[in-house]
C-alpha cells in the first residue's frame, strides 16, 4: 500500500479532514519563503490537531539552525522535511528523523544527490530544479525514480487524483507527497479533493 502525506496545511479543520479521511502524514511548512508558511503559535496549533498514529511532518527550505532547532523545540514534529541544499549532516544535526527533498527538475544530474543523504530517514524525489522553490505543482519523469536505493523513497511533484495512479505504476514510490494537487489556493486544503486523491491511492493494486 502507497503511504499517503498531505502537506501546506494552514487551518485547524483541514487537518482534521484529512486525519478523518485517513492520510498517513500531515505536513506544516514553516519555511518563510513559501506562501503556505505558518509561524510557531500556528504550527503549535496545527500539531494539537494530529490524532494519535499520524505523522506530524514539518518543512523547511535553508533556514537558520537556531530556527529549526526552535521548531523541534516548540512543535514537536516526528519528521522534519528539508528542502533545501542542506548537507546530511546538517539535516541530522536537529537529532529528529528527516526526510531529504531532492530536486528532480535536472534529470540525471540529480541522481548523484539522492546517495549523499546516508542518515535521512526517506527521500523525496520532487519536480522542481536545483536552487528552485518546491509546492508548484510541477512533475518530473517518473521513470527516473531510482530501484537500487536502501531508503524508502516518497514521490512528490504535480501529484493529483487524475495522474497518481500512472505516477504509482511506473515509480512504484515507498509513499506520495502534495500540496498543490488537493488545494483551491495555496494553503487551504479542499476536502474533496482530499477524499478523491486518497480514493485513487487505495485503487492502486498492490505490487
Ligand atoms: O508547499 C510549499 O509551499 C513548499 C515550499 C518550499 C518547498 C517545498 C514545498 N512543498 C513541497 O513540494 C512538494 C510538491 O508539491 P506540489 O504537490 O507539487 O505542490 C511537496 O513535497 C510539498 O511538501
Amino acid at each position: 500500500m502507497t503511504r499517503v502525506k498531505y502537506c501546506g496545511f494552514t487551518r485547524l479543520e483541514d487537518v482534521q479532514a484529512a486525519a478523518a479521511l485517513g492520510v498517513d502524514a500531515v505536513g506544516f511548512v514553516m519555511t518563510r519563503k513559501s506562501k503556505r508558511y505558518v509561524g510557531l503559535e500556528q504550527a503549535r496549533a496545527l500539531r494539537e490537531a494530529v490524532p494519535p498514529f499520524v505523522t506530524t511532518v514539518v518543512l523547511v527550505m535553508d533556514d537558520e539552525p537556531a530556527y529549526v532547532d526552535e521548531i523541534v523545540r516548540q512543535v514537536r514534529p516526528d519528521m522534519l522535511q528539508f528542502h533545501g541544499v542542506e548537507t546530511d549532516e546538517a539535516c541530522a544535526a536537529h537529532g529528529t528523523r528527516y526526510l531529504k527533498a531532492i530536486a528532480m527538475g535536472e534529470g540525471q544530474g540529480a541522481l548523484a544527490r539522492l546517495r549523499a543523504y546516508p542518515r535521512a530517514t526517506g527521500l523525496l524525489l520532487d519536480g522542481h530544479g536545483l536552487g528552485e522553490t518546491g509546492g508548484s505543482g510541477v512533475a518530473f519523469d517518473w521513470n527516473l525514480m531510482p530501484r537500487d536505493l536502501a531508503q524508502p523513497l516518497v514521490l512528490a511533484g504535480g501529484l493529483t487524483a487524475a495522474n497518481v495512479a500512472e505516477a504509482i505504476r511506473v515509480a512504484r514510490p515507498w509513499g506520495v507527497d502534495l500540496s498543490s494537487g488537493i488545494e483551491t489556493s495555496p494553503g487551504l486544503k479542499d476536502r474533496a479533493k482530499m477524499e478523491r486523491f486518497l480514493a485513487a491511492v487505495r485503487a492502486v493494486p498492490s505490487a
